[in-house]
């Protein structure tokens, strides 16, 4: 249960609405059976022809009574509802609030249709929790206990019966509703998890299975689950139905105990016949206050199981780390050191890097040229302290990494990342994700400079940057980073999709704007590194060189070799 103590502390924090919908709801349930009970005496004095005031007393009762129970009964729904969107949004909150730090490294592993399925459809049923499974109970024992009180009156022996009706319908069937539901729901949750998966896969997959014909039996695939999705919820939704049929039978089974009961106690003598409807009245009307208990254990189930997920999601990730105090310095270009850094992925078998040494003195260029998968983009994460290296120091201006805030350097660093998230909206507003203050003459300055002039502020981007070709996103991606500007520029290599003219182009403007700025560039193209301050070479997660342009072409090593290779490719001879 501790998954639940986040529910329960949201709940604690909203006592005074939870108070005031208990109230409501107990004035509710026993203004309901008060009604009919009074209803039941009513209808029962009539055959005694009494005198017409007692009439107009009951029948007044009666009203106010029904008026009351309206009334109460509306003041439970909307505390009990405000409760429940208040508690609502502290658990989307305090949930986001622990997903965000471990986006980078737990998030990358899970299946994303599933965790959206997860993020967004367990913290919606929590709302249950509260609604469904914590509130009723206690409202409907203190009805009960009310009314066995008010029975009491009458007869002991008919209170002694709903006190078994009671113990019946507030534990024993919602036990066996709880044990059918358990199997049942299991399965509709694990039909639902794949469900997301495949239809999250084929709609961000959809051209590549149209294209490899693998769309019908993606499809199929897909209807597939949904059957089977759908035959689990009927077998849910059935089993449920069996449970509420229980209720009701026991709720039944008990009115007409009372009321065999209540028969043999009048022939007995020990019980007034006129009051024999208003306890019958009273026994129903009590039992149809519990019927939310025949629905309980599926809510709770859930709930449970939801909170238990969401608190995995959370708990299980990389311990969200404490941040400590420091901040690297906004205002200057920072110098960069690695020494002797390793790091391996967490499910991988090799490692990323491997005693990695590199310094970047403050204000100067790097590019780190070298294979696919030799650890390139693993340095830039480092860097911005997206993971923890296994060994070794990254230091920058000579602090260690670990004592600097991350969020000082995400402040200080204008980031180009090899993909870049683009949200549905305008180019405004992308290249405006932290709120920066640029006039519009700033921002079409950003446009031209990013090589995208014939773009306006006001263009759409779809969900993802669908409308966007791949260059045009890797500009837009540039256009984001020059507007936020930093003395820290980390791009992975920005300009991958472009030709050469445009990225010389961007890269003018850029160096132009980074001029006394660390500047850190991943590539594959080796062309234009001649004005880097050095060049680092990676193979397999190792430094293999590292030198000037010159350095590197004269000591004829690895450097060389490609830059040979791609004079060969592209035909630059010489
Ligand atoms: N999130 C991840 N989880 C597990 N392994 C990863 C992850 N990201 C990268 N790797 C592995 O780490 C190694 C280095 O990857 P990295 O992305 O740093 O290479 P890279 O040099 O930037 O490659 P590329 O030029 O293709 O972008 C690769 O073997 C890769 O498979």
């Amino acid at each position: 249960m501790s998954e639940l103590t986040i529910l329960t502390k949201a709940m604690f924090r909203e006592r005074k609405d939870i108070a005031i919908a208990m109230a409501g709801g107990f004035v509710a349930g026993i203004g309901g059976v008060s009604l009919f009970s009074a209803s039941g005496y009513l209808i029962s004095q009539t055959v005694f022809a009494p005198p017409l005031y007692t009439l107009i007393v009951l029948i007044s009762i009666v009203k106010i009574l029904g008026l009351l129970r309206a009334v109460s009964r509306y003041a439970e729904r909307l505390y009990t509802h405000q409760a429940t969107f208040s508690i609502l949004s502290r658990l989307r909150t305090s949930f986001f609030a622990k997903l965000v730090p471990m986006a980078p490294g737990r998030l990358r592993t899970q299946r994303s249709g599933d965790l959206l399925a997860r993020i967004v459809g367990d913290v919606e049923s929590l709302q249950h929790y509260f609604l469904r499974v914590a509130y009723p109970p206690v409202v409907l024992v203190m009805v009960f206990l009310a009314t066995v009180l008010f029975a009491s009156v009458y007869s002991i022996w008919i209170a002694g019966l709903l006190v078994l009706g009671m113990l019946v319908v507030v534990f024993i069937v919602p036990a066996i509703i709880l044990q059918g539901q358990r199997k049942i729901r299991g399965r509709v949750r694990q039909q639902r998890a794949a469900l997301s998966t495949d239809a999250t896969e084929m709609l961000y997959g959809f051209l590549e299975l149209k294209v490899y014909g693998k769309l019908r039996k993606r499809e199929q695939q897909l209807l597939e689950s949904s059957d089977a999705l759908a035959s689990e919820q009927r077998a849910a939704g059935l089993q449920l139905l069996n449970g509420q049929s229980l209720h009701t039978f026991v709720s039944f089974l008990i009115a007409w105990s009372v009321l065999v009961l209540g028969g043999y106690l009048i022939m007995r003598g020990s019980l007034a016949g006129v009051f024999l409807a208003m306890l019958i009245m009273a026994a129903l009307t009590v039992f149809e206050e519990a019927a939310a208990m025949a629905t309980l254990p599926a809510y709770k189930q859930d709930s449970q199981h939801a909170a238990q997920r969401l608190a995995e999601t959370v708990q299980d990730g990389e311990a969200e780390p404490r941040q400590p105090e420091a901040s690297l310095r906004s205002d200057t270009a920072p110098s960069i050191e690695l020494s002797g850094v390793s790091f391996q992925y967490a499910d991988e078998w090799r490692p990323a890097l491997r005693d990695v040494h590199i310094r970047i003195p403050a204000g100067s260029k790097a590019a780190i040229v070298g294979a696919s998968g030799s650890g390139k983009t693993t340095i830039i994460e480092l860097l911005l302290k997206l993971h923890a290296p296994n060994e070794g120091l990254i230091r920058m201006n000579d602090t260690p990494l670990e004592e600097l805030h991350e969020a000082s350097i995400w402040q200080s660093a204008a980031v180009v990342l090899q993909q870049s998230h683009f949200f549905r909206g305008t180019i405004r507003d992308n290249l405006l994700l932290n709120g920066d203050m640029l006039s519009e003459e700033e921002l079409r300055d950003v446009l031209v400079k990013a090589g995208l002039p014939y773009k306006s502020l006001d263009d759409l981007v779809y969900e993802r940057g669908e409308n966007l070709s791949d260059g045009e996103k890797q500009r837009l991606a540039l256009a984001r980073a020059m507007a936020k500007g930093g003395h820290l520029w980390l791009l992975d290599e920005p300009t991958s999709s472009l030709d050469v003219v445009t990225e010389q182009h961007i890269y003018r403007q850029l160096f132009e704007q980074a001029a006394g700025d660390t500047l850190v560039l991943i590539c594959h193209r080796l062309s234009g590194l001649e004005s880097m301050d050095q060049i680092i070479v990676m193979d397999q997660g190792t430094i293999v060189e590292a030198g000037t342009y010159g350095e590197l072409m004269d000591k004829e090593g690895f450097f060389y070799e490609m830059k040979q290779i791609e004079r060969q490719l592209i035909g630059e001879g010489g």
